[in-house]
């Protein structure tokens, strides 16, 4: 699970009293985390609590103000960024989308857009493609590095409800294929709670972090989420008594 690195052992990636300033704005301050194989981790917090200069500082494009990241020789990072800017006069399909900056063999992509769900995109043009299209896209791309490490940022941003549950469900079969860590940024509480392993709650510094159900009880987290707190609550026993008694039932039947 994920802990405290005091004991890196399989570590992929572990960070030390990490701390990013922009200027004098401290944005992050002292982040100890670590990610081991096969585990999701999910990010929450309000906007501007600095998930995803936490993410970019990962990824080595912020460089810390201080403490220290220590990534194991084994870590391989896939990243799906937020946005991405696209000249919309420059036409690109998504082909040559995926062989920048260097190109891969054909059956390489075809299985990471198979994985990703957008087998069927390889032709369309890069512009015209849906939210929803696209985010599968950006996912085939960090795929191809075969990441020991998918790095997510809000990538369900904008998609509907449907959406948003195929991608996950996606990112769970993903991660039982290929036994990558996940590491995402999220908005989605509902689905957070229900799917990650280990939730942190970021507001410039971590202010609870733990098994979703404990940190959904927090004080903290309901200080951050007061009015979805219940609710999200509510959902997530939903679903682990469903659970439970679709086993009681089994066992019954
Ligand atoms: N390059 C930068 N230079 C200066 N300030 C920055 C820079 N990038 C981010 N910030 C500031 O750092 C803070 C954290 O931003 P960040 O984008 O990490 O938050 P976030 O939690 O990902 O937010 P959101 O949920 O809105 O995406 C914000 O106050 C933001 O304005």
């Amino acid at each position: 699970m994920f802990s405290r690195p005091s004991a890196t052992g399989d570590a992929l990636l572990t960070t030390e009293q990490l701390t990013v300033r922009f200027g004098q704005q401290p944005v992050l301050d002292n982040i100890n985390l670590v990610l081991r194989p096969g585990r999701i981790l999910t990010l929450i917090g309000p906007n501007g609590s600095g998930k995803s200069t936490l993410v970019k500082t990962l990824i080595g494009a912020i460089k810390p103000s201080a403490g220290r990241i220590i990534r194991s020789p084994d870590l391989s990072v896939g990243y799906v960024p937020q946005r991405l800017h696209l000249d919309p006069t420059f036409p690109m399909t998504v082909r040559r989308f995926i062989n920048l900056p260097k190109r891969h063999a054909s059956h390489e992509i075809g299985e990471a857009l198979e994985q990703a769900g957008a087998e069927h995109l390889l032709n369309a043009a890069m512009n015209h493609l849906s939210g929803g299209q696209l985010q599968r896209v950006l996912l085939a791309r960090a795929l191809l590095s075969r990441p020991s490490l998918l790095l997510l940022d809000e990538a369900t941003q904008g998609l509907d409800h449907r959406g948003v549950a195929e991608f996950y469900q996606r990112i769970e079969q993903i991660r039982q294929r290929s036994q990558c860590a996940v590491l995402m940024v999220s908005h989605d509480l509902h689905v957070v709670m229900r799917t990650a392993d280990h939730v942190i709650c970021l507001n410039g510094h971590i202010c609870c972090e733990g098994q979703p159900e404990r940190v959904a009880s927090s004080p903290q987290y309901q200080a951050l989420f007061g009015d979805q707190t219940a609710s999200t609550l509510a959902f997530y026993r939903h679903q682990h008594t469903s659970h439970h008694d679709e086993e009681t039932l089994r066992h019954a039947g």
